[in-house]
């Protein structure tokens, strides 16, 4: 086996899009090892995972027409190069394909990725690729662009999809929301973080201003549904006591499928809480404007790659760490674990806590009264910190002596931009 830092392939043309880009030039990025000569019918990548030849070439052809569509749309992006109300003129906004209906230019909704869609991939351009979650218009696209100005915005189903996405080099980056202002943490992400081998290697903050969306003409009094992220719902949840109080509340994937799918179903009695954008977006009408319950509404993401960054002192940085405490130390674990950052006057920011998937029960008690059933826990630490500096390496050396495990998650910048309440771009 022999690595190979280029190829040409050609790939099963299944659309007319990948049918008229029937050869397909890339570069594979050098830690993916490939047959030379295709005789072999499978890939190696670096996690173990090895890919069927034709699953291959079936994936590059739908990921490549999802590519096409995506550079055909520059016209509309132009027009739509709004974020949360704002114009964005650092996210590549080529995420809505134009189709021409009784001489009218519409958008059609590009598909996020699935998980049968991943399939390793090349990189393509120059520009990076960065996964979210979520469809055009969502938050975490808008998060995107700020994280990685004009980079290629890859739309994913899940959050597990972004994650794999990097894996397996069909995205250079992932920008996943772990906490809102309101909200509260996004365990999913959480867990994401501890199953998958990503890095942490930065962290954007972005304003989040909910407007209620429905179709042309519709009446809030005549909203019997409102439909959207259980966190834009949450962040919206005293609002819409007073907007829509007699209106069922329902989860969505994410708050611009939730507007998307109103205007795809011509849904005169739902309403959606998501972005000025996905108004634009999906031609919905903003039946009110900053919904959040608080006007400091903001969500933090994390920016994931393959590889780590090299920590520096030179600029305020951020380490985020996870542990589980050792069997049988209980709680007191915990306390230890924060004195050795509190002696080193190293500022904690963040502290969570998940189930601990391999060991979720510890039974204690000799009998007597019975057993007591204790949860064993995952502890999520960021700290103020570089892992550059001493005082955060020694801290460290001190907590694995409580741990039984301990994993860095990422050291890298914190997000120091301006405060702004209302703009995603000011941010
Ligand atoms: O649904 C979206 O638009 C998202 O980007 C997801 C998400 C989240 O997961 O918290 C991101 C920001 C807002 O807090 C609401 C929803």
């Amino acid at each position: 086996m022999q690595a190979a830092t280029s190829c040409d392939l050609k790939f099963r043309s299944t659309t007319p899009t990948a049918r008229r880009n029937k050869r397909f030039s890339h570069a594979i990025p050098k830690r993916v090892s490939v047959t030379c000569g295709y005789r072999s019918e499978s890939f190696s990548f670096p996690n173990g995972v090895s890919v069927n030849r034709a699953d291959w070439q079936s994936s590059c052809a739908i990921l490549s027409s999802k590519v096409a569509s995506v550079e055909n749309s520059g016209g509309l992006a132009d027009k739509i190069a709004a974020v949360n109300g704002h114009t964005n003129g650092s996210v590549n906004l080529g995420i809505v394909a134009v189709e021409s209906t009784n001489g009218k230019l519409a958008p059609v909704p590009v598909q996020p990725l699935t998980i049968t869609d991943l399939s390793p991939a090349p990189l393509h351009g120059s520009s990076l690729r960065v996964a979210y979650q979520g469809v055009p218009g969502a938050y975490s696209e808008a998060a995107a662009g700020k994280a990685y100005p004009n980079c290629d915005a890859i739309p994913c189903d899940q959050f597990d999809v972004a994650f794999q996405a990097v894996e397996l080099w069909i995205a250079d980056r992932a920008v996943l929301p772990v906490e809102n202002s309101l909200g509260g943490s996004i365990h999913r992400n959480y867990d994401l973080l501890l199953r998958h081998r990503l890095h942490i290697v930065g962290e954007v903050q972005i304003p989040v201003h909910h407007c209620l969306l429905a179709l042309p003409g519709v009446r809030t009094a005549c909203v019997s549904r409102v439909i959207s992220h259980p966190q834009a719902l949450a962040q919206t949840e005293h609002s819409l006591d007073v907007l829509t109080p007699h209106a069922a509340r329902e989860a969505f994937h994410d708050t611009a499928a939730a507007a998307e799918y109103i205007a795809a179903n011509n849904l005169h009695d739902t309403a959606a809480v998501a972005s000025s954008r996905a108004a634009e977006l999906y031609n919905l009408q903003i039946l009110a404007d900053g919904i959040q319950d608080d006007p400091g509404n903001v969500t933090r993401f994390l920016m994931l790659a393959r590889e780590p960054i090299i920590p520096r002192t030179d600029r305020p940085f951020k380490t985020s760490i996870v542990f589980a405490a050792q069997e049988h130390k209980g709680t007191s674990v915990l306390f230890k674990v924060l004195s050795a950052f509190a002696f080193r006057d190293i500022s904690l920011t963040k502290i969570e806590s998940r189930p601990h998937h391999n060991r979720p029960l510890r039974v204690v008690g000799d009998g007597s009264f019975g057993t007591a059933k204790n949860f064993e826990y995952m502890f999520y630490v960021d700290f103020e910190a570089s892992m550059a500096e001493p005082r955060a390496q020694n801290a460290l050396a001190e907590v694995q002596e409580y741990t039984s495990f301990l994993r860095v998650l990422g050291s890298y910048p914190m997000d120091m931009t301006p405060w702004s309440m209302t703009s995603t771009e000011d941010a």
